[in-house]
């Protein structure tokens, strides 16, 4: 990415108080190994909407040989690179997020995970680029039906596979995303930070993020605060995703997240989104409404997606599909 000269910087979003990094200690970790994972999941969802997940048996080789390669193709000149852009709606894509405006000091790949994509633009050896990435995906589409099978579990819902079904139809509408975020250092000879991606909540079921170690990801707390997320590449990281959200009618809030760019160090990451089929009716599972009504209008996946893909990274796009509570 070319270096940052006033007419560039000015096009981001900047928090202009530097905030230091002071890492949380307060993430739940959930160590899938053991006995209590589902009740420590179900509590982390609840307090967080975000958890790490260690011991999660996603092969060390998978996750670096995926990292290898993504890191050889955001190496390659611009260029070789757009020839695998613009994201409409996959491929290459740099700075601008979605079509509404949103730019972040990023660029990016966006895939469907089960539809073919042509690689010949993937980098030189497009053949081992998609091979790496799909024993990756098949690899962490796995864990997460294994953490979706816990949380199931951990609810007390009886039909164990309600949610991972979801991810294993042929149908779901499940994306992946590999982000770089170059380092600028001209950031940290200012003393400011740089939004690399804003703020916002991720609208599918739940996303499993894997990053190197470089830091720059945070999460909002129920009382609005920001704390950072100490970078950990052997982990994986879990946001539950605006869908999981209604159909615990609200007991699990989608958390709302953010990259800083890092003045210092490139951060890459990778993230699979678990969204449903566009068919699928979101809606609150009847086990978890005890009585109560449900907090949202009915809709389909297609419709939400249609809806929040016309909204700015930072709207509530869940605000629009809430129930009034009659009074
Ligand atoms: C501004 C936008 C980018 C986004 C689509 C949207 O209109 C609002 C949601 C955004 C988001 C966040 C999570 C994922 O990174 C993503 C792929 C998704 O499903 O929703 C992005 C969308 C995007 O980058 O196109
Ligand atoms: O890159 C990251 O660490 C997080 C990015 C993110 O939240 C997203 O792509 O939805
Ligand atoms: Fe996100």
């Amino acid at each position: 990415m070319v270096l940052l000269n006033k007419a560039t910087t000015e096009q981001y979003s900047y928090i202009t108080t530097y905030i230091p990094t002071t890492f949380s200690s307060m993430i739940p970790v959930v160590d899938l190994s053991k006995p209590d994972a589902k009740t420590l999941i179900v509590k982390a969802c609840e307090e967080f909407g975000f958890f790490k997940v260690i011991n999660h048996g996603v092969p060390m080789e998978a996750i670096s040989q995926l990292e290898y390669e993504a890191l050889k193709f955001f190496s390659m000149p611009l260029n070789e690179k757009e020839k695998a852009g613009p994201p409409n709606p996959f491929g290459y894509g740099r700075r601008s997020i979605g079509h509404s405006g949103d730019v972040g000091w990023v660029e990016y790949l966006l895939l469907k995970t089960n539809q073919e994509h042509n690689f010949s633009a993937y980098g030189n050896n497009p053949e081992k680029f998609r091979y790496v990435l799909n024993s990756y995906i098949s690899s962490v589409r796995k864990m997460t039906c294994e953490i979706l099978e816990l949380m199931a579990e951990g609810l007390k819902i009886q039909q164990k596979n309600v949610f991972s079904k979801l991810l294993m139809d042929k149908q779901s509408d499940s994306i992946f995303r590999v982000n770089h975020y170059p380092a600028c250092p001209e950031l940290a000879a200012k003393g400011e930070n740089l939004i690399g991606f804003g703020e916002h909540t991720d609208p599918q079921i739940i996303s499993l993020l894997r990053s190197n170690n470089t830091s720059g990801l945070q999460i909002s707390l129920r009382d609005g605060s920001w704390i950072s997320v100490p970078p950990d590449h052997r982990s994986f990281f879990i946001n539950v995703g605006d869908s999981l959200q209604v159909m615990t009618n609200g007991r699990f809030q989608s958390v709302r997240h953010r990259v800083l760019a890092n003045g210092i160090k490139a951060r890459l990451s990778m993230i699979y989104f678990g969204g449903p089929p566009l068919s699928e009716k979101i809606a609150p599972l009847p086990s978890l409404m005890k009585g109560k009504e449900s907090l949202y209008k009915e809709f389909t996946w297609f419709e939400y997606k249609n809806s929040t893909y016309g909204s700015r990274l930072a709207d509530n796009r869940l605000g629009h599909f809430e129930r009034i509570a009659a009074s």
